[in-house]
């Protein structure tokens, strides 16, 4: 799909169709076949976004994929107005790999902004990112729930490097008795470790070198399983190095994201945040500790 056609006329080009408005969505949704996989995303597409459609072609007959920068997830002083907007170029990237791309105006999605009703994340969404980003799951969770409502998937794919979005988005499906399946995908990594984010493109090149003390630690995280103590102490030895600016490096209990003690036994959510070059980036992973 060429930036004319995705410019111009919705559905002309290839076999992937873009749509931007609620009613052109839902009558392309009506007349879909068989089982829904729905990936959401803020565009700036990259190849761990593709893995994500990759998983959804696997699971499901038809995949639909929503490309929109969220107002109602971004605080005052975020990057809401810099995120990057390349339309054309996502179109071509997923082109032949999705059945639709739903693409909607921020007055399509919120003819009132903030909307009057909205959906809230809890508890959960008040720590970690949420307690760096004051409203942020509020955000993601409201237009989470309208984008379900939208685009009505059997599946909904969601990435591990947001951790803790993934684990709200569980809360959120089984808290308000939503009809469709979460399928996790793993993080997907450049060949120097880095998870992939759109953000990365914010990095200088001495930025991304920088940026790989967060999946270093991870390795040594691994390398200290299954022993909790040694887990704690790899990231305590991280915080102290301070390659980057951490905001934290935790171990967390997965599904409820409260820290662990030292009892602990079984899965335990390793999650880092810290800012290189004024970037905050994410990195997470899951490991299992079996020994004290
Ligand atoms: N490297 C990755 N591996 C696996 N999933 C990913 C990766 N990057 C993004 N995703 C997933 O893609 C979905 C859409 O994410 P989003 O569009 O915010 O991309 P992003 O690269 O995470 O952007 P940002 O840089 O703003 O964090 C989310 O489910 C997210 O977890
Ligand atoms: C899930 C999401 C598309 C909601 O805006 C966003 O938070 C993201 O890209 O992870
Ligand atoms: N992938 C997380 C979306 C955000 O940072 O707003």
């Amino acid at each position: 799909m060429n930036e004319d056609e995705a410019a111009g006329d919705p559905g002309a080009a290839g076999s992937t169709r873009l749509v931007t408005t609620k009613a052109q969505l839902r009558a392309e949704r009506a007349a879909m076949d068989g089982s829904v996989a729905a990936v959401f995303t803020m565009g700036a597409l990259h190849t761990g976004h593709l893995a994500l459609v990759q998983r959804a072609r696997e699971v499901a007959d038809h995949v639909i994929l929503t490309d929109f920068v969220n107002p109602l997830q971004f605080g005052p002083g975020e990057d809401y107005e810099a995120y990057p907007r390349p339309l054309a170029q996502d179109l071509d990237l997923v082109d032949g790999l999705v059945d639709l791309v739903f693409a909607p105006s921020v007055h399509e999605m919120y003819p009132v902004l903030p909307p009057t009703v909205s959906v809230t994340a809890g508890r959960a969404g008040t720590v970690l990112e949420g307690a760096a980003r004051p409203g942020h799951f509020d955000g993601v969770v409201t237009v989470v729930a309208k984008l379900l409502q939208l685009t009505a998937p059997d599946v909904t794919v969601f990435g591990r490097k947001d951790a803790q979005q993934l684990a709200i988005i569980q809360r959120l499906v089984a808290d308000l008795d939503l009809p469709v399946r979460i399928e996790p995908v793993e993080i997907q990594r450049e060949p120097s470790g880095l998870a992939r984010s759109s953000r990365n493109g914010y990095l200088s090149d001495a930025g991304r070198e920088q940026a790989l003390a967060l999946s270093r630690t991870l390795a040594a995280v691994r390398a200290a399983a299954p022993s909790l103590a040694a887990i704690r102490a790899a990231l305590a030895e991280a915080l102290a190095r301070a390659e980057i600016d951490w905001a934290y490096a935790l171990a967390l209990d997965p599904s409820t994201l409260e820290e662990i003690g030292p009892d602990h036994r079984g899965e335990v959510l390793v999650a880092l945040a810290g800012r290189v070059e004024g970037t905050r980036l994410l990195d997470a992973a899951v490991v299992v500790a079996t020994a004290p």
